[in-house]
């Protein structure tokens, strides 16, 4: 499969944003990807509620969506729209952080509600309180397509390995991470974090990223540490983006998963065990 992570500085303005990665899936289509993967919060980065709570949609209403939608079937590829941020339907006042699998046929074949929040203080003036914005989901999501079994997961549930293992013990065989990753934490966390996921479960680790320094009308701007990655079954990095915008091509071969679990069979290994 060839698969093109798309790497972006999103803004605060979802209109801005649609009209920039609708181009770099046409780009991405021109070069043959048969699936394309965006970053977490495609349609809008911003620190700010107010402003959220003016520009945000709900999902029937949400013209990002609508607009990748009309691009995967106009292209005929297959999409994860990493997530969106959207406004949740009531009685939820918080924002929902969505990722969606949109088919070639405009369709959409699965979403996934981001279960683990950002609530932490990387430093003295760099606080996170996702949970304050958003209503996090419970329920973990595989989604098939013709290229092998999708695993759905958001930024920081990076963070907890037995998501990915039960992901994986239930049939992932890509495991997909699209992020806003903190430049606090990226420098140290983000590539152990996806080689660990991919080499504990055999299975191909995909993650497209935010990058760069995000313009907002409102509030303050964010920072994002980019590094879009594709880690092998095996562990190996074929690809690091680095912090640049752009498409990135990868070749996605599905027989890497079965040889790397046929060598390393840990997934069917676990046991049982008392204390602590
Ligand atoms: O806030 C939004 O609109 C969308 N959500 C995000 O960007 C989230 C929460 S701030 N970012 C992360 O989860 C980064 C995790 C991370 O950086 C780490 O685990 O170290």
């Amino acid at each position: 499969m060839k698969a093109a992570l798309l790497q972006f500085c999103a803004s605060d303005d979802p209109a801005e944003n649609l009209v920039t990665v609708a181009a770099m899936i046409a780009e991405a289509a021109g070069k043959g990807a048969e699936m394309v993967f965006t970053p977490e919060v495609t349609n809008c980065v911003s620190a700010s509620r107010t402003h959220q709570s003016e520009v945000l949609r709900t999902e029937a209403e949400d013209a990002t969506l609508a607009g990748l939608r009309a691009a995967a079937a106009e292209h005929r590829l297959w999409l994860q729209a990493g997530s969106l941020a959207l406004k949740s339907d009531p009685p939820e006042t918080r924002f929902t952080n969505r990722g969606f699998l949109i088919g070639p046929d405009g369709a959409i074949h699965a979403r996934y509600d981001k279960m683990h929040m950002f609530d932490v203080q990387v430093s003295e003036n760099e606080t996170y309180r996702e949970s304050a914005g958003y209503a996090p989901g419970d329920r973990a999501v595989l989604a098939e397509t013709p290229f092998g079994t999708l695993g759905l997961t958001i930024c920081y549930d990076l963070r907890f390995a037995y998501l990915y293992r039960a992901l994986a013990q239930a049939g992932a065989e890509i495991l997909t991470v699209p992020s806003a990753f903190s430049t606090a934490t990226g420098p140290a966390h983000w590539e152990p974090l996806l080689r660990a996921r991919a080499i504990e479960t055999g299975a191909f680790v995909i993650a497209a990223a935010q990058v760069g320094t995000h313009r907002a009308r409102r509030g303050k701007g964010r920072q994002t540490y980019g590094h879009s990655m594709v880690v092998s079954p095996w562990g190996e990095v074929l690809l690091d983006a680095g912090t640049d915008e752009g498409v990135f091509q990868v070749e996605i071969d599905r027989a890497a998963v079965e040889d790397a679990r046929r060598k390393v069979p840990a997934l069917t290994h676990d046991r049982a065990f008392s204390g602590p």
